[in-house]
C-alpha cells in the first residue's frame, strides 16, 4: 500500500495559499502512485490561534467539499491532517478523513489540547475516538500531542487499527521526543505509525522529520528538514507477523489496568 506523505510548508494564516498548495501536492502524490495521502496538523491556518474568528472553517464546510471532491476525482483515500474549524461558538482542531469514493469516514476533534502552545485558551477538546476504514484497511487517526497519551493510541489499536496516522505541528525544540514517542507507539501497539509533521520557520520552528514506522519499530522513512512529498510503501501483512511473534494482545491482562475497554 503506497502512502503519499505530504510534509507541507504551512503558510501562517494564509488560507488560500495553503489550500492551493495542498491541492497541488495531493495531485502530484496520486500521479506518483499514492493510494492514501496524509497531511499535517492545522494546515489551513497554522497556529494563528488569536485570528481564528476570521479564518477558521465554519463547520468544516470548505474543507469537507475540497477533500471529498479530490478523493472522489482522484480515487484516493485522504487522511486530511487537521484544520481549524468553528462549530457553534467554539473552535476545534479537526481531522477529516475521506475514503476513495469521497465518503467521510472520520471526523475527529483533537482530544488533548497542548497548553505549552496555548491551545487550551482558544480551542475546545473533542472526546470521541477516531477509528475508520479505508477500503480493507483498519486505521485510526490522532493529532500531535495525542501521542503523549499511550492509552489513547492503545484504545484505537484495541479497536482494530493496523495503521495509526498522526498529523502534527511538532516543533524542532522537542523533535527527539517526537521520534522516540512515535517509535514506542509503533512497537507497543504492533502497528504502523504514519506521522506527518509540518515545515515552517514562523512563528515557531518546525523542521519536519515526519516518520513512517513499521510494527517492529523499524523506521521506513524520515522526512527531510524542508517541504517534501514522499511515497512510502507499507506491507500490512507485517502487522499479523509481528503480533504472532510476540502475542502482546493475547498476553494483556486487562483486569490489572482498569478501564481500557473496546468500543
Ligand atoms: N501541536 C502539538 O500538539 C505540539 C505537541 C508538542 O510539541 C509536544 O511536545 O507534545
Amino acid at each position: 500500500m503506497k502512502i503519499g506523505c505530504i510534509q507541507l510548508k504551512v503558510s501562517f494564516a494564509d488560507v488560500e495559499k495553503n489550500f492551493s498548495r495542498v491541492e497541488m501536492l495531493i495531485r502530484e502524490a496520486v500521479e506518483k502512485g499514492a493510494e492514501i495521502v496524509v497531511l499535517p496538523e492545522m494546515w489551513n491556518t497554522s497556529y494563528a490561534l488569536d485570528r481564528l474568528e476570521g479564518i477558521a472553517d465554519v463547520d468544516g464546510v470548505r474543507t469537507k467539499a475540497f477533500l471529498a471532491n479530490l478523493a472522489r476525482e482522484l480515487h484516493v483515500h485522504i487522511v486530511g491532517g487537521s484544520v481549524s474549524t468553528k462549530k457553534g461558538d467554539a473552535f476545534y482542531n479537526t481531522m477529516l478523513t475521506y475514503n476513495n469514493s469521497g465518503e467521510l469516514v472520520g471526523e475527529y476533534d483533537k482530544a488533548h489540547l497542548f497548553r505549552l502552545m496555548d491551545e487550551h485558551l482558544y480551542l475546545a477538546a473533542g472526546s470521541t475516538q477516531n477509528n475508520f476504514q479505508l477500503g480493507d484497511l483498519d486505521a485510526a487517526g490522532v493529532i500531535c500531542y495525542d501521542i503523549r497519551f499511550p492509552e489513547w493510541l492503545r484504545l484505537h489499536a484495541l479497536n482494530g487499527a493496523q495503521v495509526i496516522f498522526v498529523s502534527a505541528q511538532w516543533p524542532t525544540a522537542r523533535i527527539d521526543h517526537w521520534k522516540i514517542l512515535l517509535q514506542a507507539r509503533a512497537i507497543e501497539n504492533q502497528c504502523f505509525i504514519v506521522a506527518i509533521n509540518r515545515i515552517s520557520n514562523k512563528p515557531e520552528n518546525f523542521n519536519g522529520q515526519s516518520m513512517v514506522i513499521e510494527p517492529w519499530g523499524e523506521i521506513l522513512w524520515t522526512g527531510a528538514e524542508d517541504e517534501e512529498l514522499a511515497i512510502v510503501d507499507i506491507d500490512i501483512a507485517k502487522v499479523d507477523e509481528v503480533r504472532k511473534k510476540i502475542p502482546v494482545y493475547d498476553d494483556r491482562r486487562s483486569e490489572l489496568y482498569g478501564d481500557l475497554v473496546k468500543k
